[in-house]
């Protein structure tokens, strides 16, 4: 090293002696902001002006310049990082979902539950901010609850309906030799009803004929003009002598007329129905002189034009007619109102729509609507004038009150007591299971209806006419009712088991179409032969017919006959016969397949039981079908009526070859086909 080089350490020595006094003399003196703390960072040492070993003023005020720098920037940083966290930062775990202290729950049940996990973390340094206030919560959306069915049905029921008469089915009256019972029967009818039979009255006759035929004589009259009798709507159930009820009053009261005209209407719904109270008509009629005639379409429409009136040439404004009682189908009535000449229904004295219920829910052309017009007066502009240089008067053309004024040449007489004039047509409408929908009653523009509903007694008069409106139905007393769940294979097996064990012959047995008729008479005969083959039973065999739609009319009363007769066992068949239909010995009905409805149901079980005889109804329910079956009954408020038969496969094991060889069979005739 050169000397210069070692002047220069020696400078440089002093310098730094001199540095580290200076120093030892500052921390000497009291520091003004030593809370602060000593720090000479940040202090130009190069440009320091402290020289002596004394700290001068104005290096003092430099020194707490500086610390109250510093503290700025602390604070600066400190308010940084509150406000804006360090993204370099872990991020903050999301707290846990505040809980509402009881008194807060309890105070404010129903508000919601504000989450906080995203509200800023609390402030340690600042006092915590109180709880967010909870929000006012709107109640969450519920669904009312759905009216009861006995609520809906009692909102809109017919006033009418809402006051029927309500009559116990036990109630009877004897038939005596003269009017004590209040009948308003004649002794002719009395007479003819004692040869019949007939020692008494139902509860459906017993009230309803002191309504139709009235002691008052006067409003027997065959036209009530200007006091038009009121129309009857009757619910009764199936076997309790309906038809009775009106074919008796409908005689008693023609039977005073003198000349033919149609007075009497009944509608049907079908031919087998028209048949029948035809023969009713002809049995209780008998030697009256009333003329019954009938429009199905069974015969051609000429030949029918010929049996119903009798003049066609001439045009008569008052009709011709060749009977006094037309018993028809709704589309053959209809047919004949357009279609006949001379045909009119204004004469009509009573209208009789049975089963109701049925016929008002097929529109057949709007037939109801053609067929009120027809009974109504038209204005007299529709009147037809007499072909030039001819009167009217003294044609033997004879109008109803209420049309008189369809005759140009008729003389009229105006009074100060002119009152219009009504037709004198009484409608009387019968169902087992009357309909209560106020829409299809109000269709029949009736006039100041009365209701008498036949039911067993509930105690509550608004309790039995809620029942009619929940389409609860009155069943016979003597009916027995069984179901019998099982798989839908077995269910042929189930039958033959019935048939054989339970004696269910004299049977209706009821299937869901013309094809599972024909395939179960075809089963039921392959099973009889296999049966007696094999030597299995002494019996004699079970003798099964079809009765379906596919047969000819004369074929189908070929079967009637046979079944009435009880050359046949077992009449299978599809709904067509399940209204109406009287056969008095049927024992037992079988609802093969189960009824689609209530009504269904009702109107097949009730061939059976009928004017108070015993009877039973079967219902062979497949698995997958009872859940359903058992609703309709709960619906109904029928479930406990119908009792659970269980067949067990050991029972049906003894049976089982006839019916396998009864399959083999069927499937070869099928597939010669
Ligand atoms: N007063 C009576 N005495 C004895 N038998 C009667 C009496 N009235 C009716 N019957 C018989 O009762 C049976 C059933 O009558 P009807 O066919 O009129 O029943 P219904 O009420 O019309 O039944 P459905 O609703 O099934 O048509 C018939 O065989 C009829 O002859």
């Amino acid at each position: 090293m050169g000397a210069e080089a070692k002047q220069k350490t020696k400078a440089k020595k002093r310098y730094l002696k001199a540095k580290k006094d200076r120093r030892k003399q500052r921390k000497a003196v009291p520091a003004p902001h030593a809370a602060d703390g000593p720090d000479d960072e940040g202090v130009d040492e190069g440009s320091g002006t402290a020289s002596g070993s004394e700290l001068d003023s104005s290096e003092a005020e430099q020194v707490k310049a500086a610390a109250d720098e510093k503290a700025r920037r602390k604070a600066k940083k400190a308010a940084k990082k509150t406000s804006a966290p360090d993204e370099t930062q872990e991020p903050e775990r999301p707290r846990k979902r505040r809980r509402l202290s009881p008194e807060i729950a309890n105070a404010a049940p129903d508000v919601v539950d504000v989450p906080l996990a995203a509200s800023p973390p609390p402030d340690r340094r600042t006092p915590t901010p109180p709880p967010p206030s909870t929000l006012p919560a709107f109640p969450l959306p519920t669904r009312p609850d759905a009216p009861a069915r006995a609520e809906l049905a009692s909102q809109g029921l017919d006033r009418a309906l809402a006051r029927a008469q309500l009559v116990d089915p036990g109630v009877s009256t004897p038939l005596g030799a003269n009017d004590d019972d209040g009948a308003g029967l004649g002794e002719r009818t009395r007479g003819r009803l004692r040869e019949l039979g007939i020692t008494e009255l139902f509860a459906v006759q017993t009230t309803l004929l002191p309504l139709l035929l009235p002691a008052d004589r006067l409003q027997r009259a065959l036209y009530l003009p200007y006091d038009s009798p009121r129309d009857i709507c009757v619910s009764a159930p199936t076997g309790s002598g309906k038809t009775l009820a009106y074919v008796l009053p409908i005689i008693e009261t023609l039977s005073a007329r003198i000349v033919t005209r149609l007075r009497a209407l009944i509608v049907l719904p079908t031919r087998d129905l028209v048949t029948q109270v035809r023969e009713t008509f002809e049995e209780v009629g008998k030697g009256r002189g009333l003329k019954v005639g009938t429009a199905t379409g069974q015969h051609s429409f000429a030949h029918e034009q010929a049996q119903l009136v009798a003049d066609k040439s001439s045009h008569l404004q008052g009709g011709s007619s060749k009977v006094d009682i037309l018993i028809c189908t709704p589309g053959r009535l209809i047919d004949h109102l357009h279609g006949t000449p001379n045909f009119s229904l204004q004469h009509l004295r009573f209208m009789v729509i049975d089963e109701a219920d049925r016929l008002l829910a097929q529109s057949f052309q709007d037939w109801l609507a053609q067929v009120l017009v027809s009974t109504r007066p038209p204005p007299a502009s529709d009147a037809i004038p007499p072909a030039p240089g001819t009167s009217s008067i003294p044609c033997a053309d004879a109008l109803a009150p209420a049309f008189m004024h369809l005759l140009p040449d008729a003389p009229t007489y105006h009074t100060d007591l002119d009152e219009k004039k009504e037709p004198s047509c009484q409608k009387l409408l019968f169902s087992a299971t009357l309909m209560s929908d106020p829409g299809k009653i109000a269709a029949l523009e009736l006039r100041d209806p009365q209701y008498i509903v036949v039911q067993s007694p509930t105690g509550d008069h608004a309790e039995g006419i809620l029942g009619v409106a929940l389409e609860q139905f009155s069943m016979p007393a003597t009916l027995k009712e069984h179901m019998v769940v099982c798989d839908a294979s077995q269910k042929p097996l189930v039958l033959f088991h019935l048939v054989h064990s339970h004696d269910v012959t004299n049977a209706l047995i009821f299937t869901k179409s013309t094809e599972s008729t024909l395939r179960l008479v075809r089963l039921f005969d392959f099973f009889e032969t296999a049966s007696a083959a094999a030597g299995g039973r002494t019996a004699k065999p079970v003798i099964a017919r079809a009765y379906s739609s596919d047969l000819s009319p004369a074929e189908r009363k070929t079967i009637l006959d046979q079944f009435k007769a009880r050359e046949i066992d077992i009449l299978v068949c599809s709904d067509l016969i399940s209204r109406g239909i009287d056969i008095s010995h049927v024992a037992h009905v079988v609802s093969y397949d189960v009824p689609v409805d209530m009504r269904k149901y009702v109107h097949r079980a009730g061939r059976t039981a009928r004017a108070g005889r015993a009877g039973d109804a079967w219902t062979l329910v497949e698995e997958q079908e009872a859940r359903y079956f058992k609703n309709m009954l709960r619906i109904a408020g029928h479930m406990d009526a119908v009792g659970r038969v269980r067949v067990s496969d050991k029972q049906l094991a003894a049976l089982s070859p006839f019916y396998e060889s009864a399959l083999r069979s069927l499937k070869e005739v099928y597939a010669r086909e």
